[in-house]
């Protein structure tokens, strides 16, 4: 048994016996099946390229809306700053520099500029009338990190004092004589923020949110009423406390899934993180894999029928061919029209070619079978002829003394008896010459069947010519010959009727013994002929023995 499976296959695949629609239909999904699933890992590819683009385009635009944040902040930073340096706050004209800040504001795009005292106490809201009472700074944090600092900073989210509603700032200090005075802070709403980043996207589908330092959401391009406030996704927030920027596939937390990327500002320590429904990029893959298993059914039902045609056509090629060769088979002429496959069409005439040859060959044969029935028919005829005595149908003198010879030679060898008896009609001339050949030959012909029906069916029975006949007698002794031919001569004087003539003939018959008389043909036949006119010497009608003549 070989245990090579590439033999064993092979072995396996010519032992089946495959049709030929079954082979293309094979062939087809040989064809088409490594096809598509090339074009399925093309497509798996490339959605894994389009899977990284996005996240790479996620992460730059993350960075430049990131970038664009700091510019606002910093712009804000920049404006409180040179608004710091105002000769209004050094004089502690907190109305003059109530107006200022007011007209500042308008550059910018602010909800408000605050000045607070270091203990907290708002002293300057432009969001209210000045000499108005100003509740405490909203987030003392945020002031006691500028006085710690003597440098800018921003706030994370926190409820504004007089708005009473979610907000972030930039605070600077306000130094007079060379230490912090104030703390001047300029709010944000989150809209502000919103609206930034809301025009750098390319897609509105696309979620950007802005997260301040402790990941809580600053500001959202989608449904910030709901999520300003609160923490991002837990993928995101984790994936937030770990780095300063990378990609994480999460849900928002609306629930959609994104493909997400993030970067973190070393400036503010805000982070802005963009996510990009993973459902477009879902949505273009099965746009893909729809069309691929569109074009393979396609590709392969277009293949199917172009092979099951080709296929029928086979078939009925091969089926004519089959009816050629049966044809052929059967020795019937055949005709083969022209086939449309060419392959097909050269089997078909070649077996025209052999039906033609194989009709010549047996038209040869059969002139030759003929001609050699004729040739063995006319030897037949010849030698029958030669052998027949043409009035009586018997075995003429030739024949006669032919088997003779054989049954002689066999008789001596076997030492048995035989005998031969050379008969003869007596006065048969007269009958010629009273009633005219025509009755002697009947006569001659009766005779004839009246001898040979008076010896046994084995005797041979022959016209040795005119009127003179002879029998052999084969294993009969000189006693039984004699018994036989005075029986005979008996039977052959009964009267004749020829044509309604009533004749009367008689026969003489002379009697050889082998081995008594002689051991050969002629000596026997001599010597009955001899017996023969001995009887006739002796008067007619009797048989003499070669030794005695009886009666
Ligand atoms: N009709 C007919 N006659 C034949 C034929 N052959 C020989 N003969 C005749 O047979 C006759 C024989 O006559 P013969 O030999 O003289 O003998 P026979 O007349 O019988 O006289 P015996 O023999 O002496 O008794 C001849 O007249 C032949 O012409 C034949 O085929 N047909």
């Amino acid at each position: 048994m070989d245990g090579n499976p590439a033999a064993r296959m092979i072995g396996w695949w010519h032992g089946v016996r495959a049709s030929v629609r079954g082979s293309l239909l094979l062939l087809v999904v040989a064809c088409v099946l490594p096809v598509a699933l090339g074009a399925a890992l093309a497509i798996v590819e490339a959605y894994r390229e389009g899977r990284a683009s996005l996240f790479e385009r996620a992460l730059s635009s993350s960075r430049s809306m990131m970038g664009v944040v700091d510019g606002e902040l910093r712009y804000a930073a920049s404006g409180l700053q040179l608004l710091a340096t105002s000769p209004s706050l050094a004089r502690a004209d907190f109305q003059a520099f109530h107006a200022q800040a007011s007209l500042a504001l308008a550059f910018h795009g602010g909800n408000n500029i605050v000045l607070s005292a270091p203990g907290g106490q708002q002293l300057l809201n432009t969001l209210v009338r000045f000499g108005e009472p100003l509740p405490m700074h909203g987030d003392p944090a945020l002031l006691r990190r500028v006085i710690a600092t003597g440098e800018p900073q921003v706030s994370d989210l926190f409820i504004g004092g007089v708005t009473r509603r979610p907000l972030v700032a930039v605070e600077v200090p306000v130094k007079v004589d060379g230490r912090v005075a104030y703390g001047l802070a300029m709010g944000f709403f989150p809209e502000r923020f919103e609206a930034l980043v809301s025009g750098l996207r390319p897609d509105d589908d696309w979620v950007v949110s802005v997260f301040d330092r402790h990941g809580t959401i600053v500001a959202r391009t989608h449904a910030p009423e709901r999520f300003v406030g609160q923490r991002g996704s837990p993928a995101l927030d984790e994936a937030m406390q770990r780095s300063d920027s990378g990609l994480v596939e999460a849900e928002t937390l609306e629930g959609v899934t994104v493909l997400a990327a993030f970067s973190r500002s070393p400036v503010t320590g805000w982070t802005v993180a963009v996510g990009i429904p993973k459902e477009a990029l879902l949505a273009k893959l099965q746009r893909w894999v729809a069309g691929l298993v569109a074009a393979s059914l396609l590709l392969m039902a277009v293949a199917t029928v172009l092979a099951s045609r080709i296929a029928a056509r086979l078939a009925r090629s091969m089926r004519s061919l089959v009816e050629l060769a049966d044809a052929l088979g059967r020795g019937e002429p055949i005709d083969a029209p022209r086939q449309s496959l060419r392959e097909v069409d050269a089997v078909a005439q070649a077996l025209l070619r052999s039906s033609n040859l194989l009709e010549a060959r047996t038209l040869e044969r059969d002139t030759a079978h003929d001609a050699t029935a004729a040739a063995r028919m006319d030897a037949t005829r010849m030698r029958h002829a030669a052998e027949h005595d043409v009035l009586t149908g018997l075995p003429n003198r030739a024949r006669f003394v032919e088997e003779l010879e054989a049954r002689v030679e066999e008789c001596v060898a076997r030492h048995e008896g035989l005998a031969v008896f050379f008969v003869d009609i007596d006065d048969f001339k007269p009958v010629n010459d009273r009633y005219g050949h025509l009755v002697g030959d009947e006569l001659l012909r009766d005779f004839a069947a009246r001898l040979k029906a008076g010896v046994r069916g084995t005797d041979l029975v022959a016209r040795l010519g005119g009127d003179e006949f002879a029998v052999l007698l084969q294993g009969v002794s000189p006693g039984e010959a004699q018994a036989i031919a005075a029986t005979l001569a008996e039977r052959l004087s009964a009267p004749y009727s020829v044509q309604g003539t009533g004749l009367r003939v008689t026969a003489c018959i002379g009697i050889a013994n082998c081995p008594a008389d002689g051991t050969s043909a002629m000596q026997l036949l001599a010597v009955a002929d001899a017996a023969m006119y001995r009887a006739k010497a002796a008067g007619k009608g009797g048989y003499a023995m070669a030794a005695n003549l009886v009666r």
